[in-house]
């Protein structure tokens, strides 16, 4: 009641008595190249800012969730997949239960369209010399911008500054709360925010908020529909990151028939029939993977024309999430973050350590299996 009553009056805003009730924002967004999963990582250490934020600050301070939008892998071109609420993909009632944090058209609704109090654009700290012994102490300082600074956020341009700045930045989320107490806004958004690390990456808080980022209701339904048609008995799921990975990371891609291979001295080993392949390959490719699979019968999720307008490239790959978190076993692959989140999720669930941390070899390279991060309580 008080921020509309204040909304409605502009000249009660210089009143700071008042305005110093009033709640304060954060928003962030992310290097745009990067993907969904990284992006729910960095989502962690900003909420856990927030949370530092409400322990050492006189105010109330709330996360603004930023909207997905037009990621690279999301490959689907007939689809408009702009400016997307969190709720789409996640449970934010679960979110909002351990963390404060609004959608963004929920922030414009309370600040209107006022211009934020600061923009503020971090980026890594020149390295003078390869041979300077690298120093890894948090720190931060003003700097000139080394890159372009984002003039427009998701396409919009209702989002304005009163004032913008970049910043050099080393060190955990929580320094953060160094440059708001510098810079005082009641409403700032940070770009670059993956490059405030974790304050304690697989601790009590990593997990609590990591807990809260349950998907939506409408996915889960859609993938337990799925499991109820197809996959009525034990399964195992892989996980098979192709396209980009291919050439970024050779060596922990195996080809299709070195795939199988090792599907099959699982399926084998556990006495399973049956393979859910979670992948973002081809249709030739998962046509190949079918056949020399054969005699094992191989599921893999296809949306149809409805689920696909409706939750999108995005929706898909987090059914695809849902199923491999609750199959009976998980190879996923090496370094991504796709099957990290996976992993984590079975965590979650409970699920034995030995069917979750596994990944594929690549082709003639040593292999190492994935570490092991057990769910703190
Ligand atoms: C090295 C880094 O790797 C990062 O990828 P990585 O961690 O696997 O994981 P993500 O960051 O999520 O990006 C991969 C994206 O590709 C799609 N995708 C991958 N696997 C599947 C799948 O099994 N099913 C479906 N439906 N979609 C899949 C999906 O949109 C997913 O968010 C990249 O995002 C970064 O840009 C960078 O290249």
């Amino acid at each position: 009641a008080v921020d509309s009553r204040l909304l409605d009056e502009e000249e009660t805003l210089a009143d700071h008595s008042i305005l110093d009730t009033l709640p304060r924002y954060v928003l962030y967004d992310v290097n745009k190249p990067e993907g969904f999963n990284l992006r729910r990582d960095v989502f962690i250490r900003m909420a856990s800012f927030i949370h530092h934020m409400n322990k050492v600050s006189d105010y109330h301070w709330i996360l603004v969730l930023p909207p997905w939008h037009r990621l690279y892998h999301w490959r689907s071109s007939n689809l408009v997949q702009d400016c997307l609420p969190w709720s789409l993909f996640f449970n934010v009632d679960s979110i909002k239960k351990t963390t404060p944090v609004v959608e963004l058209h929920e922030f414009f609704q309370m600040n209107g369209l006022r211009p934020l109090d600061a923009q503020v654009t971090l980026q890594d700290f020149n390295v003078k010399s390869f041979e300077q012994y690298p120093d890894f102490s948090d720190k931060w300082e003003v700097a000139n911008c080394k890159d372009q600074v984002q003039k427009q956020f998701w396409n919009l341009n209702n989002l304005t500054f009163t004032k913008s700045l970049c910043i050099s930045f080393q060190g955990i989320s929580t320094l953060l709360a160094d440059i708001v107490q510098e810079l005082q806004p009641r409403t700032i958004i940070f770009d670059h925010a993956e490059l405030a690390l974790h304050n304690y990456y697989g601790g009590q808080e990593y997990w609590m908020i990591r807990k809260s980022m349950q998907f939506s209701k409408n996915l889960h339904e859609i993938a337990k529909e799925f499991k109820k048609r197809n996959l009525k008995q034990d399964y195992l799921c892989a996980h098979l990151r192709r396209r980009d990975f291919l050439y970024g990371h050779p060596s922990d891609v195996p080809n299709i028939n070195n795939t199988a291979r090792q599907i099959k001295e699982k399926l084998i080993l556990l006495n399973i029939k049956t393979v859910y392949v979670a992948t973002d390959t081809s249709k030739t490719e998962v046509e190949e993977l079918k056949n020399v699979l054969r005699p094992y019968q191989m599921f893999k999720f296809e949306a149809d024309k409805k689920t696909l307008n409706n939750f999108l490239d995005g929706g898909v790959a987090i059914i695809d999430q849902i199923i491999c978190s609750q199959a009976n076993y998980f190879i996923g692959t090496s370094k991504s973050t796709f099957s990290f989140r996976i992993q984590e999720e079975r965590e979650i669930l409970g699920l034995p350590i030995e069917t979750t941390f596994n990944s594929f070899c690549g082709d003639n390279t040593e292999c190492t299996q994935p570490t092991k991060w057990r769910l703190v309580e």
